[in-house]
């Protein structure tokens, strides 16, 4: 007769499992409320107890650790070990289904570590390792949505079945013991452990990745709040590679403003961002920024959508809204394109790293979430206040414009936006051909050269804010001066690569 451990927190479906087993002429052996729970629906069931000879002790810390299961789970089909079973009394075990104790849903519940430690499963892990390990011998059922795999196949659970369940056995258990390092590294505030193991579960299915030849799936941090696991899709599509990366953008931008404002991005970097008195003013804004590049673009806002933006928006061609809230009507109103993805988005930024990729590896860094350092005014003072309230506003732009990045904007409202370039001189052209009649310029980086101010003088440009910072900061402060252009150092540089 064969054997199969059966122990479980969730005691839920597995009847069907068992009976099946039982069917197969395998005997259960299970522990304390896995066997209490089976015997209850009224099946034969040896106790764990029985075959260790040893009672479940320390409140259940220690109940399957014992000889007599491990024994019977590590041994291998080898003269040498079925001697040694015999010799010690231990019996094969050929069959092993345990599902963990429920550390991350514990984890939300915020209790005190005293209180959860209790919830670090022990014996489990050890029981799905060992099985895992020896797969050849002893099958390991970790994930319920194997079961009918194991049910279709229960006569032929052949090699591949097997060792494609110890894959998973093994990947549940890193993914369990990556959710526990995960939180004491949080509690101890370990920024860059030696080790990272976060703890990212499959979250959805890509159609395609940023082309359609790239495959791609969205993973998601179990453990930690994001917006992408708080919101509320109200209609359109499934949301595709491009528009994820998009969407962090977007609503990272509008989330760095107090006062009401829309953007509109496109390929991650913004093509229009404006404050408004209302909704509808904002996106006006945003959309007269420039109107070619928000066409199948990204647009979000900080505040209500109301019906009256709705009808605007729905006049050209988008990809997603985002927003923390819609107008029903608004709704309605946007609803009638079955395509666009409406997106209600609850929760604020609060990713504290970033993450990416690079061949054979991983970088990571704290996310850019300040601004300046100080403000400092390098040329005459005073400076109008509405100046400055303008130099901010672009300052927060260009600070999610891709480098190198210049924004020329007019009563808080990106006229130009030049992104992307190799040189900062380029970007410049771009953003003050693009305003036109712009006021402030924001940059991203210092000026290595004076060209940018010239050019700015060239489009009257009446203040300049920059990080500085240049060993020739001295030479485009001259030309400032020589300009009647007012330029303020923030001290803090916003790469974006
Ligand atoms: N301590 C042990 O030896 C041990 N062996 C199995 N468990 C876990 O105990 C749970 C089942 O226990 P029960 O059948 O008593 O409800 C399962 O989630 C299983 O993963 C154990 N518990 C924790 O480590």
């Amino acid at each position: 007769m064969k054997r199969a451990l059966i122990s479980t927190y969730y005691k839920n479906n597995i009847e069907k499992l068992v009976s099946v087993l039982i069917e197969n002429r395998y005997e259960i052996i299970s522990t304390g409320n896995t066997a209490k729970y089976l015997e209850s629906q009224g099946f034969e069931v040896v106790k764990v107890e029985d075959v260790t000879e040893f009672p479940e002790i320390l409140n259940g810390r220690v109940k399957t650790l014992h000889p007599k299961i491990h024994g019977g789970i590590l041994a291998r089909d080898i003269e040498e070990d079925r001697k040694t079973l015999k010799q010690l009394n231990i019996k094969k075990i050929d069959f092993v289904y345990v599902n963990l104790y429920p550390f991350e849903e514990k984890l939300k519940e915020n209790l005190d570590i005293k209180e959860l430690i209790e919830y670090i499963d022990i014996g489990g892990p050890t029981l799905i390792r060992a099985a895992a390990k020896s797969f050849e011998n002893t099958i390991i059922l970790t994930d319920p949505e194997d079961m009918d795999l194991i049910i279709k196949n229960i006569e032929d659970l052949n090699y591949e079945i097997r060792r494609y369940l110890a894959a998973k056995a093994f990947n549940l258990t890193a993914h369990y013991d990556s959710i526990i390092s995960s939180y004491f590294n949080n509690l101890l505030k370990i920024e860059f452990p030696k080790y990272i193991t976060l703890p990212l579960k499959k979250k959805s299915e890509l159609r395609y990745g940023e082309n359609p030849h790239q495959k791609a799936v969205y993973y998601e941090n179990t453990t930690e709040e994001g917006f992408f696991s708080n919101f509320e899709q109200l209609n359109g599509k499934e949301l595709s590679y491009n528009n994820f990366k998009d969407i962090d953008v977007a609503w990272k931008i509008v989330n760095e403003f107090e006062e009401k404002v829309c953007c509109a991005i496109k390929h991650q970097t913004p093509c229009g961002v404006a404050s408004g008195r209302d909704n509808l003013e904002a996106f006006k804004r945003v959309y007269e920024c420039d109107p070619i590049s928000i066409f199948g673009g990204i647009v979000a806002f900080n505040h209500k959508v109301t019906a009256e933006t709705a009808k605007e928006m729905k006049k050209i061609f988008l990809e997603v809204i985002i927003a923390p809230e819609f107008e029903e009507e608004a709704v309605n109103i946007l609803k009638k394109k079955k395509n666009l993805r409406i997106l209600k988005v609850k929760e604020k930024p609060h990713q504290k790293f970033e993450y990416v990729s690079v061949d054979g590896g991983v970088l990571v860094q704290e996310r850019d979430t300040k601004l300046f350092k100080s403000l400092k005014i390098v040329t005459e003072e005073p400076i109008a206040e509405y100046l400055m309230e303008d130099m901010i506003f672009a300052f927060k732009v260009v600070k999610h414009a891709k480098s190198n990045a210049i924004v020329v904007s007019k009563e808080k409202m990106a006229k130009g936006i030049g992104s992307g370039q190799p040189n900062r001189i380029w970007a410049a052209i771009d953003a003050l051909d693009r305003a036109k009649d712009g006021v402030v310029l924001a940059s991203d980086a210092f000026f290595p050269f004076n060209d940018v101010v010239k050019k700015a003088g060239e489009y009257k440009i009446k203040a300049i804010i920059q990080p500085g910072g240049s060993i020739r900061d001295e030479d485009s402060i001259k030309v400032a001066k020589e300009l009647g252009i007012s330029m303020v150092f923030t001290n803090m540089r916003h790469f974006k690569h």
